[in-house]
């Protein structure tokens, strides 16, 4: 069922604007992308979040239809073919089941029903790249300016996440084959190195040893994500836990992610380059370096590059600058962004920059010597 007219928000548009309309039409919903591999509880969890007591109207847009959903379900297919999402009524939501991948236009036919929402959850396919679909809703002006990314929530299924991490059949398709450096980079890896928040689930498959390996190894490609263990995905503090994230305009967990990086993980690594306070020119020999890895792959202080070609998969930091300044950085992929911290540190804090980089083949080359001269030489 639709909603029908007379429940639809007030007319957004209308002189008569009180102030609290306006206030709600500046107000933008946040998203999470949900995402993880095959299996890994994805739908556990957004059935959980529909029925838990948390007081959100959230809405779910799910990319299929799993049999674990014990939510009545229709979708309605008009006549030639071209599906229509239809929103399904349920507990503390509602539920889109949109066949279309990303859900975009899932989310555009939410909008409008602007103001109903306080919360949207993506479900993506297990073989999503989430670094493909995070830049749409966080530089998308379209939507961007309805909704904006609260973060990403990767599913790992603890059973058999090692053996996904490992498992060569499961490499990123459109990788140059050229780059047989190493370990293969699989859609589990990518899952891991985007995330926000890693959910390592199905607990109740796995020992306490079994368990510590698979919180080892995730860390070592992920030392910026906040993790929870759970049994069907039942996350205990879901507030403070999942929704409400702000990672893309917060870097408060940057403190996570010590100095240099383990090797646990072949192939994807973290790496955080601590950096003093800033004059005005180091900080933009910060966003030219940015710039030269980011877009044009190229680590400034030509170093030896016979190495394999390396890839940033997420940039965080905080910039301190010498006019008392402090800038957020925030990255996926090519996409970036430096800005005015919007909760600038307290006075007593030590004035320490961080650069926090997630990506691969990041211990081939020396990424903070090449950061370091490039700030000295400014
Ligand atoms: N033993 C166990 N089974 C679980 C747990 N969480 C989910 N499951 C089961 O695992 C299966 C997959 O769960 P889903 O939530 O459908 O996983 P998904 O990630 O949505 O799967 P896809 O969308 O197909 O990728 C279902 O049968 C769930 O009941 C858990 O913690 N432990
Ligand atoms: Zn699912």
């Amino acid at each position: 069922m639709n909603f029908d007219d007379d429940d639809a928000p007030p007319d957004l548009v209308g002189a008569d604007e009180t102030q609290e309309v306006v206030e709600e039409k500046a107000k933008k919903v946040p998203i999470t992308i949900v995402t993880g591999y095959l299996g890994a509880g994805k739908t556990t969890l957004l059935n959980y979040i529909l029925t838990a007591k948390h007081g959100k109207k959230v809405a779910v847009i799910m990319n299929e239809f799993g049999d674990s959903l014990d939510i009545e379900k229709s979708l309605t297919v008009n006549k030639d073919g071209e599906a229509v999402e239809e929103w399904l009524e349920v507990g503390n939501g509602c539920i889109c089941c949109s066949v279309k991948d990303t859900g975009v236009n899932a989310i555009e036919s939410l909008m409008e029903k602007k103001g109903k929402f306080d919360y949207i959850l993506l479900e993506t396919t297990g073989l999503a790249d989430p670094g493909n679909l995070a830049p749409l809703f966080w530089v998308d002006d379209g939507l961007a300016s309805t909704i904006y990314l609260d973060g990403i929530v990767t599913l790992v299924d603890a059973k058999n996440i090692l053996r996904s991490l490992d498992d060569p059949a499961g490499k990123v398709e459109g990788h140059d084959e050229s780059d047989d450096h190493g370990p293969v980079m699989t859609t589990a890896h990518v899952q891991i190195s985007h995330a926000d928040v890693i959910v390592i689930n199905k607990s109740d498959l796995v020992s306490e040893e079994e368990l510590q390996a698979v919180k080892e190894r995730i860390t070592s490609i992920n030392e910026l994500a906040k993790i929870v263990v759970t049994s069907q995905s039942v996350v205990p503090d879901l507030e403070g836990f999942l929704l409400d994230l702000h990672a893309y305009d917060r870097v408060d967990e940057l403190d996570r992610a010590g100095r240099g990086h383990s090797h646990l993980d072949k192939t994807i690594s973290t790496l955080s380059i601590p950096l003093e306070e800033l004059t005005t020119n180091q900080l933009t020999a910060v966003d030219a370096w940015l710039r030269s890895v980011l877009w044009e792959n190229e680590l400034p202080g030509n170093q030896a590059t016979n190495g394999p070609a390396f890839e940033i998969h997420r940039v965080k930091g905080r910039l301190f600058v010498q006019d008392g300044g402090e800038k957020m950085v925030q990255g996926v992929r090519e996409i970036f962004d430096i800005f005015d911290s919007p909760a600038p540190s307290s006075g007593d804090v030590a004035r320490k920059g961080k650069l926090v980089l997630i990506g691969r083949h990041l211990t081939d080359l020396d990424f903070e010597k090449s950061l370091l001269d490039a700030v000295r030489t400014a």
